[in-house]
């Protein structure tokens, strides 16, 4: 099996705000095999949502997503799988909603987003990317250490899952 790759996934707050869309997500989730690594829930602040979203700053939409973004909780997981970038896209679906909806009505966002805005999931879209986002939520996961020490266990040993945390660990027994 090759090497894993990780991604951020940010499920958006109205998706924190209803159960069963976040029930439905996360099947989603660990039905595709990936592994949750590390995940919290947080609402995302002005400061980190502008910094995220950078590369967005001249679009119309900015000051909407910004906005939407800093609305309530979010859920963050860093997770991992051969291939997770491309993956995680292609479950997620299209960007925008009526894409979504009418060419890709099983994926993620065909199925939960409301808007273009409200598009119910992010998913890095390159490694280096990954590396930025995993950064911007993460200050305290060590990439490149969890490359050197972790990724063989979590590709190679058994695993635990915590529901409650909605994380996978190394089982050391
Ligand atoms: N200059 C603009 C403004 C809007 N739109 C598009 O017009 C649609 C409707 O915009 P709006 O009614 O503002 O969307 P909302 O339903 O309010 O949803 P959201 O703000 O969450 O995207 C969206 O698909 C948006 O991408 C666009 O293409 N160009
Ligand atoms: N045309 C749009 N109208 C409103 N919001 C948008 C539009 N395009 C993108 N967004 C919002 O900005 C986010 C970032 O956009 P982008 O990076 O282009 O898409 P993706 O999330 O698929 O990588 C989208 O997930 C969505 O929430
Ligand atoms: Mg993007």
């Amino acid at each position: 099996m090759a090497l894993l790759q990780l991604t951020l996934a940010i499920i958006k707050p109205h998706i924190i705000k209803n159960p069963t869309s976040l029930k439905g997500i996360q099947n989603v989730i660990l039905k595709s095999s990936f592994k949750v690594v590390r995940s919290k829930r947080k609402p995302i602040s002005l400061e980190e949502a502008q910094y995220f979203y950078e590369e967005h700053k001249h679009k119309f939409f900015y000051n909407r997503l910004v906005t939407f973004m800093t609305s309530g909780a979010s859920d963050l997981y860093i997770l991992a799988k051969e291939n997770a970038i491309k993956d995680w896209r292609s479950l997620m679906g299209p960007t925008k909603v009526y894409r979504s909806q009418f060419e890709a009505p099983d994926t993620i966002r065909g199925k939960y987003g409301l808007s273009d805005t409200r598009n119910a999931t992010h998913g890095s879209d390159s490694p280096e990317t990954a590396r930025r986002e995993i950064g911007v939520f993460f200050p305290e996961f060590d990439y490149d250490k969890w490359f050197r020490e972790e990724e063989a266990k979590f590709r190679c040993s058994q695993l635990k899952f915590s529901s409650d945390e909605f994380v996978h660990s190394v089982d050391s027994h």
